[in-house]
């Protein structure tokens, strides 16, 4: 595998099975993300975009198929290499954030490094660095009630990358956040990709968000059937918000 490729998926099938139905939410999906891509997952609801991020990052098992990270198949490690692995290398950003209610901004975010196994004290550091690359070194003691949704989910974000991971997964980020703040949200994490090389795999219904990042992988029916890579993907700074249209800021291709 090339060093470039973070995330191989090769003929991913994952179905459902709750005992009185049987939903087949992965039905072969390929896909490839390079290391500093920031790229999108589109697609009606329940055409399986959530499933692919949890069979991808191991929250999920796959039936059948391939997923490797960094070259690592993550079904193949034992339960502990697999829970370490995620641990160190990657972090995820969730639509309600999954913030622990009464531990402050710098607590919740210094827990993924001590999961990891970091010392305490090293711990608080690198928070602390990574609540102020996030705007909120200010808001380090504040829990999250005492938060804004936007500040929240930039607190999810200094966890997600103070571990230095391989990827970050995002699901639905900016789902809960009014357009402004969510389109904030977007310039962070743009940054972030853009400043840090920091990859992301971003689900979302936002096309105002999806504009922003290098591609687009279009899902339906548990299949990515299209890829478009966007005008972002060549510009040096970030896209700035234009009225939003389905089809602007983004180009048809064939993968590069
Ligand atoms: N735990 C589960 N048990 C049974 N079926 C499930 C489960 N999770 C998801 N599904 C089904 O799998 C399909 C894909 O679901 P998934 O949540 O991945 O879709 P999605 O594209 O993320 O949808 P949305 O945009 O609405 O969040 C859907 O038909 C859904 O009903």
């Amino acid at each position: 595998m090339s060093d470039d490729v973070i995330v191989r998926a090769t003929g991913v099938h994952k179905t459902y099975d709750t005992g009185r139905v049987q939903v087949a939410a992965l039905n072969g999906v390929d896909l490839e993300l390079r290391r500093g891509e920031m790229v999108a997952v589109m697609g009606p609801s329940g055409c399986g975009k959530t499933t692919l991020l949890n069979c991808l990052s191991g929250i999920d098992e796959i039936d059948s198929g391939q997923v490797l990270i960094e070259g690592v198949s993550l079904a193949d490690l034992r339960d502990r290499a697999r829970t370490r692995y995620r641990a160190e290398r990657m972090g995820f950003v969730f639509q309600f954030y999954n913030l622990m209610p009464v531990l402050s901004a710098v607590e919740n975010v210094e827990m993924a490094l001590l999961l990891a196994g970091r010392r305490p004290a090293e711990a608080r550091r690198r928070s602390l660095e990574a609540l102020g690359l996030v705007g909120l070194a200010d808001r380090a003691d504040h829990v999250p009630e005492e938060m804004s949704g936007g500040e929240r989910q930039r607190v999810t974000i200094a966890r997600a990358l103070v571990n230095d991971p391989a990827i970050v997964w995002a699901d639905e980020p900016t789902g809960d956040l009014d357009s402004e703040t969510a389109d904030d949200v977007t310039t962070l994490m743009r940054r972030l990709n853009r400043e840090r090389g920091l990859t992301f795999l971003i689900v979302t219904h936002d096309i105002a968000v999806g504009r922003r990042t290098d591609r687009i992988l279009r899902m339906l029916d548990g299949q990515v059937v299209d890829e478009q890579v966007t005008d972002a993907r060549f510009s040096e700074e970030p896209a700035r918000e234009e009225p939003a249209r389905e089809d602007q800021g983004v180009r048809a291709s064939h993968a590069d």
